[in-house]
């Protein structure tokens, strides 16, 4: 029986000029999996994110397959200005049911207070908490996140994993992390892909219960192996530690 979450995607090539940026990249991710994308600044993360939430143009003869329901969440915001929190999160959303769904995802996302705030007065994390609000209104079967942490503060951030660790499990879709953070990968996912070349070069499984911990060995073991692979030399490595 398939899956409404199931992402599968094969023979995907995408080129910009005489930049091939992905070459014949097959992917497939399970229902409901928590997966992370690691790789070099410019080897295609956003390329492939953006081709599987339907905002690049999808290659004729690659094969791909996504659920419906696709929400994606970037690294800002992307709020209008112009509109309160409210109209932000349930703008050209269909159906009766939806007041009742935006009320549950500012919940959700603790800004049920902020309903009538503009986007101006927010605070980053409020400002992304709200793009997480819009992005769950619409009971996304694949959530996609590129670098949605990169410009919070350290505790924000710290919540904000935690914030959407809780969202991933409350509605279970299939989710896609972007991101350039090693340790951010290994906290959150249970799979770690990483893009070179065009193609997924390494598929990692984290295997470690949750919640996890920087000072556990496997954390620490895992962060050298894909460092490693991310091509960090080792001086770097032990330099950073
Ligand atoms: N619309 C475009 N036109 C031309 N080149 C593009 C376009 N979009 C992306 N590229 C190129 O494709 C390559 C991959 O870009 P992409 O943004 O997917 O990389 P990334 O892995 O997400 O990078 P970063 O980690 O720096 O965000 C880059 O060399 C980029 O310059």
């Amino acid at each position: 029986m398939t899956d409404n979450r199931q992402v599968s995607v094969r023979g995907l090539t995408r080129r910009f000029g005489t930049n091939t940026v992905l070459h014949k990249l097959d992917l497939e991710l399970e229902p409901g999996s928590f997966t992370a994308l690691l790789g070099r600044s410019g080897s295609g993360k956003s390329t492939l994110l953006r081709t599987l939430a339907g905002l690049d143009p999808r290659p004729v003869e690659a094969r791909i397959e996504v659920p419906e329901a696709v929400a994606v969440a970037f690294q800002e915001p992307r709020l209008l200005p112009w509109k309160r929190v409210w109209e932000n999160v349930t703008l050209g959303l269909p159906g009766k049911g939806a007041p009742a769904r935006a009320e549950r995802a500012l919940a959700e996302v603790g800004l049920a207070r902020h309903r009538d705030a503009w986007p101006a007065t927010l605070s980053g994390g409020e400002a992304q908490r709200t793009a997480l609000a819009r992005a769950l209104v619409r009971e996304p079967r694949l959530l996609l996140l590129d670098e949605p942490f990169a410009a919070l503060d350290a505790l924000t951030r710290i919540r904000m994993h935690a914030l959407v660790l809780d969202l991933w499990r409350a509605h279970t879709p299939t989710t896609l992390l972007v991101t350039h953070d090693v340790d951010e990968a290994i906290l959150l996912a249970d799979r770690i892909l990483v893009l070179d070349a065009g193609r997924i070069a390494a598929d990692i499984p984290v295997g470690i219960e949750r919640p996890r911990s920087h000072g556990d060995a496997r954390f620490a073991a895992l962060r050298r192996r894909l460092l490693s692979e991310l091509g960090v030399e080792a001086e770097v490595i032990r330099e950073a530690a």
